[in-house]
């Protein structure tokens, strides 16, 4: 009789965000009973909170701002959606590892309670065959790889790279604020009330999130917003070697996964004509799909639960996941995208996400897609 003999892990590879997925890690959102608005928090979301900021701390002050239970279910709920449609599709789904309850983290400089693992594309970038672990903005985000070590061990095993860009500090100097002062805005309120302690002769630090790149083969392009995210791009290009890397000037101010998701070669998904100045030469002949507008009763109403700081933006949904160049995992509450999309021949999978806006992901932010079939082609040229 033969020996049953145990799968080995698959290689890590994943070169872009459209070719045939294999293997996925999606976040979790167990616990995600609050939002810590402490200042690296404001200044993350400033675009999106701003309007709000009066209203980021309980009555009493607190800057710990509770999620009412209920929310927080339905987002697992949805989750599970997506784990089942991902499943369905033949993809193999990992899972981050279950983390704690109201857990308090504290460094030399500042405490926060830190961040479930459910936005697993923001501190990882998987370029080919290398993990990339990247340099968070939010304090509270600062120990949420630990929980995906048992999958990044687990390509390690199998042969993978693994990097990890220099550990911020985060102390009270460490943020460049310049991309919203350069636009006239004033981010006292995002920065007034700081306790974090400073060191001396610090000053601004690289800060990046994986989720600041699209992947396209042999080319990557990155968000590089200010001088924090300037210090990362010489890092991806001093330590990365065998990619190109294009910086796009100011395109967002962090994560561009809401603004872009190239689609299929020569194919990509776009928030408005006027982001398409941003991108590299070569892409500015695609063909574009650009985002349909959207209808207000498309998204929940929160006036019951008095629960209204909406971190992402209404074109969350254009985070789209695929599967293949002709299958994408679309959120069932943005009708006018699949209607779009269906038009023009992909078969869409729906599938409901209702708090997009509350939890600041769409499926793109809430996956790593650590096997894909491409390699490093020149989609470019
Ligand atoms: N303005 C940012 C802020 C943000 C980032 C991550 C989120 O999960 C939510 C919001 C968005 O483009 O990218
Ligand atoms: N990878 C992510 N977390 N992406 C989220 C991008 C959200 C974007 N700021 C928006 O508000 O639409």
């Amino acid at each position: 009789m033969p020996q049953p003999t145990s799968v080995p892990p698959p290689a890590l590879n994943s070169f872009d965000e459209f070719t045939r997925l294999e293997e996925v890690v999606l976040g979790r959102a167990d616990h995600y009973n609050a939002h810590h608005t402490e200042p690296s928090w404001r200044l993350f979301f400033y675009d999106n909170v701003a309007p709000v900021l009066g209203r980021h701390t309980t009555p009493s002050g607190e800057e710990l701002l509770p999620i009412p239970s209920q929310l927080t279910d339905e987002l697992n709920e949805d989750i599970s959606g997506l784990a089942d449609a991902l499943t369905g599709c033949g993809v193999n789904v990992l899972r981050p590892a279950v983390p704690g309850k109201d857990v308090d983290i504290r460094s030399p400089h500042w405490d926060a309670r830190a961040t479930p693992p459910l936005n697993v594309r923001d501190q990882t970038i998987i370029l080919g065959n290398t993990i990339v672990e990247t340099a968070p903005h939010i304090r509270a985000r600062i120990f949420e790889n630990d929980l995906l070590k048992p999958a990044f061990y687990r390509y390690y095993e199998a042969g993978a790279n693994w990097l990890s860009m220099p550990r911020p500090a985060l102390a009270s100097d460490s943020l460049d604020t310049s991309y919203f002062t350069r636009q006239g805005l004033d981010v006292s309120r995002a920065t007034d009330g700081e306790t974090a302690g400073s060191i001396e002769g610090l000053g601004l630090e690289m800060v990046f999130d994986g989720a600041q790149c699209m992947r396209l083969g042999r080319d990557v392009l990155v968000n590089v917003a200010n001088h924090n995210h300037e210090l990362a791009l010489r890092w991806l290009r001093d330590n990365v070697r065998n990619l190109r890397f294009h910086r796009l000037d100011a395109m967002a101010d962090n994560h561009i996964d809401s603004v872009l998701v190239p689609l299929r070669p020569g194919l990509m998904l776009l928030r408005s004509p006027e982001y398409l100045k941003y991108l590299p030469e070569a892409m500015q002949s695609w063909d574009v799909i650009y985002a349909p507008e959207t209808d207000d009763s498309n998204f929940p109403d929160y006036t019951d639960l008095g629960f209204v700081i909406p971190i992402g933006s209404r074109y969350m949904d254009i985070n789209l996941l695929s599967v293949d160049e002709d299958t994408v995992v679309v959120n069932s509450l943005y009708p006018e995208l699949i209607t779009v999309l269906e038009r023009r021949g992909f078969t869409v999978v729906p599938v409901r996400h209702r708090h997009r806006r509350l939890f600041g992901g769409g499926f793109h932010c809430f996956t790593l897609d650590t096997v894909r079939r491409g390699g490093p082609e020149d989609y470019l040229s």
